[in-house]
């Protein structure tokens, strides 16, 4: 079976290799979520591999050849209003308890005000993480202004390092990632590294075809869909990959859903698979979607192994 090709990032590095976790915290709408997005570069599919350990919510793993960056939420911590004068929540407070380096976000386009400042002072609780400052959105700042907001950041606490970033216009997003990593403990990998192996495109792929077949489609589907990937085959005369995948259900009638009238619905679920495939492998992708009928598959362990479980 030809696949798609991989350079072990791993390999390349010769330094030490650094891993752990990360949050990003901030007022609303101060691009954490943009951010993290920009830093993780992909959609992730990690519910394959969810953590023995982790209370986290894990928003997305950035591998690098130095390091593995976990981004972690902190629901809550950017609501002074509901925080004030309670306890912290307890989740939030077991994840920034146990973080390596939490990033603070100001956007460089708006003054530090109260709410910045709250959270601010709630990071000293937190004595165990190392604090830097991110300043974000300077694609619409000013340099002047961005100056102003470093020099405004700079005076709130003793930062490891204070960098700016635009996330929307990918500007420096690659050092914040390198700069975060460096600030990680050693060690080794605390998540397989699923980008890097076969198996673990495979998997992705086949998650991300179910989740396209899944989204606005009846309840009833759910526990009955099982995707598995016939074959990858990497064309040779062009920039493309093949790939053959097999959707299973358990009754005609699910069958009909999919496939809708006309072939209208799986033309569609197609198309949409393939958007979110091409990011991921990164390239353009030819797919053939084959729905099948396995009746029973959920209670059957020959027909469960055949579909990879
Ligand atoms: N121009 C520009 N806009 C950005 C950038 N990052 C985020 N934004 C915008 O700022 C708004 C808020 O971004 P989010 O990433 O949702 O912010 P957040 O901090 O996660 O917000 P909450 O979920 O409310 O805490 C969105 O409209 C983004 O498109 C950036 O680098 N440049």
């Amino acid at each position: 079976m030809a696949r798609p090709p991989k350079a072990s990032k791993r390999e390349e590095s010769s330094g030490e290799f650094r891993s752990g976790f990360v949050s990003l915290v901030g007022r609303p709408n101060v691009g954490k979520s943009t951010l993290t997005n920009a830093l993780v570069g992909e959609k992730v599919a990690i519910t394959s591999s969810k953590p023995q350990t982790t209370r986290h919510t894990i928003r997305g793993i950035t591998n690098r050849p130095t390091g593995q960056l976990i981004l972690v939420d902190t629901p809550g911590i950017h609501r002074p209003r509901t925080l004030l004068g309670e306890r912290l929540n307890a989740l939030v407070q077991a994840t920034l308890g146990d973080v390596d380096v939490i990033g603070m976000c100001f956007p460089a386009d708006e003054p530090i005000g109260p709410g910045d400042r709250f959270i601010n002072e709630q990071l000293d609780k937190y004595p165990r993480a190392i604090k830097i400052a991110v300043i974000t959105k300077t694609d619409v700042a000013s340099k002047a202004q961005t100056a102003e907001r470093l020099m405004q950041v700079q005076e709130l606490r003793d930062w490891a390092t204070i960098i700016p970033v635009s996330a929307v216009g990918n500007d420096q997003v690659d050092l914040l990632a390198d700069e975060l990593i460096q600030l990680l403990p050693l060690g080794q990998p605390l998540y397989p590294d699923e980008t890097n192996t076969d198996e673990g495109i495979e998997k992705r792929i086949s998650e991300l075809i179910r989740e396209t077949i899944l989204e606005g489609v009846h309840e009833e589907l759910p526990h009955s869909l099982a995707v598995t990937i016939d074959d990858m085959i990497e064309r040779e005369d062009k920039d493309l990959l093949e790939i053959y995948a097999n959707v299973f259900v358990e009754r005609d009638s699910q069958k009909g859903i999919i496939i809708g009238s006309g072939g209208e619905r799986l033309k569609d679920i197609g198309q949409r698979s393939r958007a979110a495939i091409e990011p991921v492998v990164g390239q353009k992708v030819f797919l053939s979607l084959r729905v099948k009928v396995a009746k029973d598959w959920q209670r059957d362990p020959k027909l469960l192994q055949r579909l990879g479980f």
